[in-house]
């Protein structure tokens, strides 16, 4: 099918969908109808698209978890937990990586393994060979909305699944669940596959079901730079809204800076709400979701409460919609669900704390939220000009052109020439834009907040500073002072 940013027909739809539903036999499960009577049921403080709504409206942070483990009734046992303990405000399924490289007989073996080891021997939820049957059964056990997270660049069959299954919201996209995520997947197919996806989500829409669409904000979550981030939220709100999709979250990973986190928040709601309505999408409803920290880090659990806290701080400060919750063992590796929970109750004690309060206007943020428009205006002003004005196809050119690159991209369609540091006051700068079509003096700022760091250190803007960076936070800095 050729790529381009246009709703997708039904004729397009049900034909791709034949083959989706047959890549393995849980999908032979599903009718569209019967989907639709289900998840019509579902109440609506169970609806992910209202519990947002009412959020925004009230002006308050949710938390949201990241949770999953092989088994059903081991999984329904951990969410709740999280629910009646931890007090999550939505929950989450975190889909485990076979899935998301559609690799399913590896999750039958990983599952028939747990079985027998009386734990989780997959490294989060095996959605797709669970199937309708078990994600019904997880939904129905819970007394939230409830959310695939995953990272899947083919997330098509994943997606009619848990949408069947009651679930109302489904994180990812076209771009930000395969150049931060997959080596050697083209991102024409991801596109095409994401519209699909969300084509889905349109659909239940236009049957009057809410779905909420969640593109993937953090990418790499390694000092991406917030222009990095905005632009492929945006990029993937507009493909999305384009395939009927009317519940967005945009999202976007901590860097640490408190103004330029919450001047990229506040940017990032001003600019997409412009692009909705520049491309006739006039209604909306767009919500926003802050991930505590991505990067490395402290293994010290006092330590990374202090991580935790300062996030959900930044978080409230900047009113997003959503926090995603880290938890102590985050160095480790998978939480025990009593770890999870205490990650969450530390940041609704500091979300509670705050609640109402919001980082007031100063000059410094009004010109970082200038700074990052312009610089976000930049990159997507190329993009529709490479694709001669279609989304899709310019996505594509824009990363072969290194355009669009995200920092630390294991993709191959990623140029990865991009290189972030931070300056002294540990805002996330770029020392080098590559192939970025930035303006001189976009650039020529950057280089002069990284030279007066250099200064400060007494040492050169070099590369250097980007790995002190990388490993600074899990040291218990933010800025990678020289040792
Ligand atoms: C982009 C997502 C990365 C984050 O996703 C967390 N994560 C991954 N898998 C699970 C899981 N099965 N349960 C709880 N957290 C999980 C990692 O810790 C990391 O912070």
């Amino acid at each position: 099918m050729e790529l381009k940013n246009k709703k997708w027909s039904d004729e397009q739809f049900y034909k791709v969908r034949e083959e989706v539903l047959n890549q393995w036999p849980t999908g032979k499960e599903i009718d569209f109808q019967e989907a639709a009577d289900y998840l019509k049921k579902v109440p609506e403080h169970k609806n992910f698209s209202l519990k947002l709504k009412k959020a925004k409206e009230e002006g308050i942070t949710l938390a949201q978890p990241r949770a999953g483990v092989a088994l059903v009734d081991a999984h329904i046992e951990l969410l709740t937990y999280l629910q009646d303990e931890g007090g999550a405000d939505l929950l989450p399924s975190t889909i485990d990586s076979y899935t998301r490289q559609n690799r399913y007989n590896e999750c039958e073996v990983g599952i028939k393994e747990s079985e027998k080891a009386g734990r989780s021997l997959l490294n989060g939820f095996p959605g797709v060979n669970h199937g309708v049957k078990g994600c019904r059964k997880v939904f129905e056990a819970v007394n939230l909305p409830l959310q695939a997270r995953h990272g899947t660049p083919d997330a098509r069959l994943l997606t009619e699944i848990i949408h069947a299954s009651g679930w109302t919201s489904n994180e990812g996209g076209g771009i930000s669940y395969n150049i931060p995520y997959a080596k050697s997947v083209s991102l024409e197919k991801t596109i095409l596959d994401w519209q699909y996806c969300d084509r889905v989500a349109g659909i239940y829409e236009e049957m009057g079901i809410k779905i909420n669409r969640e593109p993937f904000g953090p990418l790499t979550g390694t000092l991406v730079p917030p222009c990095i981030s905005n632009s492929v939220a945006i990029i993937e709100g507009l493909l999305a809204a384009e395939q009927g999709v009317k519940n967005i979250t945009l999202g976007y990973g901590q860097c640490g800076n408190l103004i330029q986190d919450v001047a990229a928040i506040r940017a990032l709601v001003e600019q997409a709400e412009e692009y909705f309505k520049a491309y006739g999408y006039n209604d909306i409803e767009l919500t926003t979701v802050f991930h505590q920290w991505m990067g490395g880090f402290p293994a010290d659990e006092s330590k990374a409460f202090g991580v935790i806290s300062w996030g959900s701080a930044t978080a409230a400060l900047a009113g997003a919609t959503k926090v995603i919750v880290k938890t102590p063992h985050e160095a480790v590796g998978i939480p025990t669900k009593e770890a999870n929970a205490m990650g969450i109750k530390a940041t609704k004690q500091t979300l509670n704390l705050l609640r109402g309060q919001r980082l007031p206007m100063s000059k410094e943020l009004e010109a970082e939220i200038a700074l990052i428009k312009a610089e976000t205006k930049c990159i997507l002003d190329k993009v529709f000009e490479v694709g001669n004005g279609d989304l899709a196809v310019g996505t594509v050119k824009a990363f072969e052109q290194g355009i669009l690159d995200i920092p630390f991209a294991p993709s191959k369609f990623n140029a990865g020439v991009i290189l972030p540091a931070r300056d002294n006051n540990g805002a996330v700068r770029i020392l080098n834009a590559g192939n970025i079509p930035f303006t001189k003096d976009i650039l020529d700022f950057h280089r002069s907040l990284l030279e007066e760091r250099g200064r400060y250190e007494g040492r050169d803007v070099a590369f250097q500073m980007v790995v002190d960076d990388i490993f600074a936070v899990g040291k218990g800095v933010l800025v990678g002072r020289p040792e």
